[in-house]
């Protein structure tokens, strides 16, 4: 019996990891779908590297492109949102989903399914509809399984134990690449500096969300809904070696921590296996002698404010996380293209949250409200930005 899967965001970093899973597991894992963003080249290849029957991109204007780049492969294709759910309709036991951003919000909900477990990469449906989401799959009867590092290792690390035995889940942080900087150093550096994560290759939104430390903030707020922990019982640790990656704190004093190499494989290959089994990544065995060391630091709110601005979102609730997320996007987005300076993302964050909080109160109870919330906080960080 294989299992049926379902890969958005078959193209970027996570999903070219689940794919070398998936490939080292042929007669495991059935590909029905895959679905892509606009590069129709790299979606045609991962469509005809897994078999999948049906690859989809959300850009309409891709169509042509994908469809050469199918020809001859009898694999259908599609492109814009009503693709994009078509392919989440395919039969699937296992969604992956690993979309970048908000825009995986709605794809990842649709993919919520009596009789399928959702393996989450995508930490922003969650930030932006966390109560919603979980809810949602609840009534489904669907599986949350968490594939961002931190979160797996503390499902790990929690296993069968009781919540109300957990005192604590630390998350860390590697810091990023400027843990060491100092403030006015951070303040001068661009989108290349931010862009190179000491540990971790990923994608370009995720790499400057570790720069700034919001990926830790998020990454607060993801925990707070996969573990219905409150604020109190979440906290980070600055660790630059990113080898412990979750930290579970019990009630009796022991700590029980999660281990492994920052390779997204071993947190994909988890989630991904058949419950209670394990998969072969054939990554070499972790060598705790050659890393020889590992440090623990706390973070620096000082000099990273965009992880005290989702500390706050997290403890004030509501549609605070909704209206934070979009407009760290924007910022984000403009931070890349050269248009910001990399603290003018939390001022601009901050200033985003602070005017619509008190008129956005309710946190949304649906996706659809979760969405158009978003859309008033990147009209109004856009405007703030003059953009
Ligand atoms: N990379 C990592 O190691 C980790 C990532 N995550 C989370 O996983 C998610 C994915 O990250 P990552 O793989 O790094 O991101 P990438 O930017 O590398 O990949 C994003 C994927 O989403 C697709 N995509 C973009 N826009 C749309 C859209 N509108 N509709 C459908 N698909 C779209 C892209 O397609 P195309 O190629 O066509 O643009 C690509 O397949 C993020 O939420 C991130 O925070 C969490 C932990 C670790
Ligand atoms: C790999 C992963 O899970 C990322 O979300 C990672 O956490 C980023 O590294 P930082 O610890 O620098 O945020
Ligand atoms: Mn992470």
């Amino acid at each position: 019996m294989t299992r049926k899967l379902i890969l958005l965001g078959a193209t970027g970093s996570i999903g070219r990891s689940a794919r070398d899973v998936i490939a080292r597991h042929r007669d495991a894992f059935t590909v029905t779908a895959v679905v892509g963003g606009s590069d129709a080249p790299a979606l045609a290849a991962a469509a005809r590297e897994t078999g999948a029957r049906y690859a989809a991109l959300a850009d309409g204007a891709a169509l042509p492109a994908l469809r050469e780049a199918l020809a001859g492969s009898g694999i259908a294709c599609g492109a814009g949102e009503g693709a994009v759910m078509e392919a989440v309709a395919y039969e699937a036991d296992l969604v992956l989903a690993a979309i970048a951003g908000t825009a995986g919000l709605r794809p990842t909900a649709a993919a919520i399914r009596p009789g399928r477990a959702i393996a989450l990469a995508n930490k922003e449906s969650l930030v932006s509809a966390g109560a919603a989401f979980m809810q949602a799959a609840s009534r489904a009867g669907v599986a949350v399984l968490p594939v961002d590092s931190e979160h797996n290792a503390l499902a790990q690390a929690l296993g069968n134990g009781a919540l109300d035995d957990v005192s604590a889940m630390t998350l860390t942080a590697s810091g990023g690449p400027f843990r060491t900087w100092s403030r006015e150093a951070i303040a001068a550096a661009g989108p290349q500096e931010a862009s190179k994560h000491p540990n971790w290759s990923m994608g370009a939104k995720v790499t400057i969300d570790s720069a700034t430390l919001m990926n830790k903030g998020l990454e607060l707020i993801e925990a707070h809904h996969l573990f219905g922990l409150e604020a109190a019982r979440l906290d980070v640790l600055v660790h630059p070696q990113s080898i412990v990656h979750g930290l579970v704190s019990w009630r009796d004093g022991a700590v029980t921590a999660g281990l492994a190499a920052p390779d997204m494989r071993v947190p994909i290959a988890h989630a991904l296996a058949p419950p209670g089994m394990r998969l072969d990544t054939a990554l070499p065995r972790l060598d705790l002698a050659a890393i020889a060391a590992l440090s623990f630091e706390k973070p620096d709110l000082e000099r990273f404010p965009c992880l005290g601005l989702a500390m706050a979102a997290l403890a004030d609730g509501g549609a605070h996380p909704t209206i934070l997320n979009a407009a760290n996007e924007i910022a984000v987005a403009a931070f890349i293209a050269g248009r910001l300076d990399f603290y003018g993302i939390a001022v601009s964050v901050e200033k985003v949250c602070s005017r619509m909080v008190a008129s956005e109160r309710e946190a949304p109870d649906n996706v659809e409200t979760a969405l158009a919330i978003d859309e008033r906080a990147r009209a109004l960080t856009r405007e703030v930005l003059g953009m």
